[in-house]
């Protein structure tokens, strides 16, 4: 049988979701990791344990009151009780049994250890009424305590903790694909070719958000395991030094050998490559590589259709990344025949794809996410969008129709930017 929630578990999570979550920036995030005690991760630990189910709570609320019946459909309730039961599983978690002295500690360290946080400020893909979390209320983001010599209470309830957080992220890794067949199953239902612009906003919130719950639960487990043996460059997922040239040789490296076996081809397109040399950021490669291998996958499918998969020599798509003071700036140009201007907000909506085939989502289809071979879901450019989004930068597509499109992907550097939260 599968869990269900109960009544009184909802009521605790109306009454949490009636708190507004906090947003954290990418800098802070690094702050607060740099030194790792067993002090700092229980901390962490608990900001964790009641930031967690504050979001977790908001997308149960929202599930729950989806427009058009979308909320009925049964792979949307699966997903809704997914994020029910984790909230559950955190909120009950035991909470250690500490002396006075530790708790002393805990609540009051020595000013010299307790920095302050760097200042958050508003995520420029928020809209003007949005509340992005970063004022008051980011002070419950502490900073890290460097002192060590914690009872072993503390240590082994950060490994259970950590260990729930993985249990947790496991469970949610189908999320993406699981709601993408609801979808389906209201488009088939209610017969829509496309969804509306409400279901459009909720899709998109809720994508948001759970790019920023599971780079909490990433960051968190990679902390902890990571306490001992640290790659110097890396605080948890976040890379201080990140190489964007190599990450790009690798996304096209991918994307051409993705090309290959979907045509059938022997050499793919080439793509051309104008990077300035050793340009490091502070960023997540893994969102970094995300969206680079999704939009050069779109050029090289366009340029090859555009073009014919029999021909032997393409036109080059290119790859030029400036730095800026406040961005840097990826565009990909690419001579695959563009997109008609009328289809350009098409291209933003989930589940938009030209591709005649889309892969069939069985029910028991379980993939972490779309690894998706080619195309066909039409989930690419939206999820890279909120990618880049997330940390303040922004993915635009500009296109010639008869020639070619330029994507620009904005990477925020200034990495102060609250998460964009509602
Ligand atoms: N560079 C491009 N040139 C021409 N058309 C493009 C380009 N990039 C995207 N498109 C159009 O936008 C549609 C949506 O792209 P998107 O990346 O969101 O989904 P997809 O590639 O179809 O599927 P997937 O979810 O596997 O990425 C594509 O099907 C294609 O028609």
């Amino acid at each position: 049988m599968a869990w269900k929630p109960s009544e009184p578990l909802m009521k605790r999570i109306s009454h949490y979701a009636s708190f507004p979550p906090t947003g954290v920036s990418l800098r802070q995030m690094v702050q607060f990791g740099e030194k790792p005690s067993t002090g700092t991760l229980f901390r962490a630990s608990q900001f964790l344990s009641e930031e967690l189910p504050v979001r977790l709570a908001h997308r149960v609320e929202e599930l729950n009151k989806l427009p058009d019946g979308l909320g009925d459909m049964s792979s949307i309730q699966k997903v809704r009780d997914w994020y029910a039961q984790s909230f559950e599983e955190i909120t009950e978690m035991a909470k250690p049994d500490l002396d006075k002295g530790t708790r002393d500690r805990l609540l009051n360290p020595p000013k010299k250890s307790n920095q302050k946080l760097s200042n958050n400020v508003r995520n420029p893909s928020m809209n003007k009424n949005g509340d992005n979390g970063g004022g008051v209320n980011s002070r419950r983001y502490f900073a890290a305590i460097d002192d060590d010599n914690w009872p072993p209470e503390l240590a082994d309830h950060n490994k259970k903790f950590s260990r729930m957080l993985e249990n947790i992220k496991r469970r949610h890794d189908p999320v993406v694909t699981t709601v993408a067949q609801g979808i389906n199953e209201y488009k088939r239902k209610r017969q829509r070719m496309q969804i509306d612009a409400s279901i459009q906003s909720f899709l998109d919130r809720f994508y948001m958000s759970r790019i920023g719950i599971r780079m909490l639960i990433g960051q968190h487990i990679a902390l902890t395991t990571q306490s001992n043996h640290r790659h110097p460059n890396y605080v948890g997922i976040i890379c201080t030094k990140t190489n964007v040239r190599e990450l790009a040789e690798e996304a096209i490296e991918n994307a051409r050998f993705v090309c290959e076996d979907h045509y059938g081809l022997f050499d793919a397109p080439k793509v051309q490559l104008f990077c300035p040399k050793d340009l490091t950021f502070m960023y997540v490669p893994g969102h970094l590589s995300h969206m680079l291998f999704e939009t050069l996958k779109n050029s090289l499918r366009a340029v090859v259709e555009r073009h014919g998969a029999e021909k032997e020599e393409f036109p080059i798509t290119k790859v030029i990344i400036a730095e800026g003071k406040e961005d840097i700036t990826i565009k990909i140009s690419d001579e695959g025949g563009g997109i008609a201007r009328s289809a350009i907000p098409l291209v933003w909506t989930y589940m938009y794809t030209t591709v005649d085939a889309t892969p069939e989502l069985d029910p028991g289809f379980n993939a972490s996410d779309f690894k998706a071979p080619m195309a066909g879901f039409g989930y690419g450019l939206p999820i890279s969008r909120l990618y880049a989004r997330y940390f303040g930068g922004d993915l635009k597509l500009i296109s010639m129709e008869g020639y070619g499109t330029d994507v620009y992907l904005h990477l925020n550097r200034l990495s102060s930017s609250s998460e964009p939260l509602q």
